[in-house]
């Protein structure tokens, strides 16, 4: 697909590996598709690109519309696949430096997240530094019940409703969430809350092309609708259910193929810190959709060439388990150039004249031949540019790739009942009613600490 190539001459695979693996990849998408998989009642998300509703689109924009012109800041309030999503794409197409620019020069809405861990002095901070701002929060919640959101957005709601009392902060505050079920949808309603649903068949990883994604990516300026187009143009290319020519599918078996050889972590390395979010966004969607029944890569990441001088080392040279999975962006016109010095005492006037997104490309190459000779192969999928359409397509080739390689490796690729354990837990260390016995047990366990 012109945009997105996925190379694969440095992962030790051969054409005929793959070729035996035709048959897995038609049945997995086949599947997926059609809906006749483990998990099918959570698929929605396979052909929304190519059947958006552009009603809601217009619904997105006009209060993502409203919204900008109340605020500095939007508070994300939401944990996973309600918040990963936004910021991935979020922070790929922002100014890095946003953090430093006074708010009076910034032409869109910052982004800042509550609700995603639970520690103390980040919400104190947080809400310490809104004060001199105007803000919106836009709580975003599938099941409507999860703590650290809930939690955080009790601290929030009281905020607002303290600055703009409660008819204000209700024309400040958005919920996306399930459409009848859970506290968020009962509070809302109540509330009066504009809301957004997220539908029932779409799980939270899968989320980011939906209002959890689209509504405050559009607040904070993102061209929403390229987003999707990108997106679309990916699903309309990954229907080719030819191995040979379906980019989606080759990254699917190709990881499967390199698993099978032993090598159970797959590192998602960029070059460049705007990505690190993508990477984030990635763990969720592969280590939730995977990591089950003793099963499942290990999905990490890397960002080079920063990690070159830490985690580089194991990679060149460590247990041999690892793949990596280069994300590139190819676009290499760069004008930022490095100077000639008279003295030349750190030796590089050889690069004088030469730009740093050139210099950082021959960091990639020289990281590659060296990685692949230590035996770390590697994928490369190379980005053509960093923008809103191409981040659709790269987003969608993801999600569709996760889907077919679960499949592949045989489990659901849409449930995540491991994550309950240590709910269940915390619950029962907090004194949840309904839990007692189980509180006596861990506390006796926690003798030990
Ligand atoms: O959107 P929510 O229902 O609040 O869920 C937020 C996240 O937390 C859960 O525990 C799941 O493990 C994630 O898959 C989900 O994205």
């Amino acid at each position: 697909m012109a945009g997105l190539k996925l190379n694969l001459n440095y992962s030790g695979i051969q054409e005929s590996q793959l070729d035996n693996m035709k048959e897995m990849v038609r049945a997995a998408q086949q599947m997926l598709e059609s809906g006749t998989g483990a998990g099918n009642d959570f698929i929605g998300w396979v052909h929304l690109p190519d059947q958006f509703d552009m009603a809601l689109m217009d619904r997105i924009e006009a209060c993502a519309s409203r919204l900008r012109e109340k605020c500095d800041v939007l508070v994300v309030v939401g944990i996973g696949g309600s918040y990963l999503g936004t910021r991935a794409v979020s922070e790929a197409l922002r100014d890095p430096m946003e953090h430093i620019r006074r708010f009076c020069s910034r032409e869109n809405p910052v982004i800042l997240y509550a609700g995603h861990h639970l520690e103390e002095r980040y919400m104190e901070n947080l809400l310490g530094a809104l004060d001199d701002l105007e803000v919106c929060v836009n709580v975003i919640s599938k099941s409507g019940t999860t703590t650290e959101p809930a939690i955080a957005f009790r601290m929030l709601k009281s905020y607002m409703e303290n600055r703009y009392g409660a008819e204000g902060a209700k024309e400040r505050i958005v919920a996306t969430t399930d459409k009848a079920r859970g506290a968020l949808r009962t509070l809302a309603d109540e509330q009066g809350y504009e809301t957004f649903v997220i539908e029932d068949d779409i799980g939270g990883r899968y989320s980011v092309l939906t209002p959890v994604g689209l509504l405050p990516l559009a607040i904070s300026g993102v061209d929403v609708r390229a987003l999707l187009e990108g997106a679309k143009a990916a699903y309309m290319e990954y229907l080719n259910p030819e191995l040979s020519d379906n980019q989606c599918f080759r990254y699917a078996a190709a990881r499967t193929i390199l698993q099978d050889q032993g090598k159970v972590v797959e590192i998602l390395a960029n070059y460049d810190p705007s990505l690190q979010y993508i990477s984030e966004w990635w763990k969720q969607l592969y280590g939730e959709s995977e990591g089950k029944d003793g099963r499942g890569i290990f999905p990490a990441s890397v960002q080079f060439s920063t990690d070159l001088h830490s985690m580089g080392q194991y990679i060149q040279d460590g247990r041999r388990m690892i793949f990596e999975t280069v994300l590139l962006v190819t676009d290499l016109e760069g004008s930022l150039k490095v100077t000639e010095d008279q003295q030349d005492l750190d030796g590089l006037n050889f690069l004088a004249g030469k730009s740093l997104r050139e210099i950082n490309f021959k960091a990639f190459e020289g990281t590659l031949l060296a990685h692949v000779a230590g035996g770390t192969p590697n994928l490369v999928i190379e980005l053509e540019k960093l923008d809103a359409y191409h981040l659709g397509q790269l987003l969608y080739f993801f999600e569709k790739a996760c889907g077919i390689s679960g499949y592949l490796l045989g489990v659901n690729p849409f449930d995540q009942p491991g994550v309950e354990a240590y709910k269940k837990n915390m619950f029962a260390l907090l004194g949840k009613p309904g839990y007692e016995a189980h509180r006596q047990t861990l506390e006796a366990a926690l003798k030990r600490l």
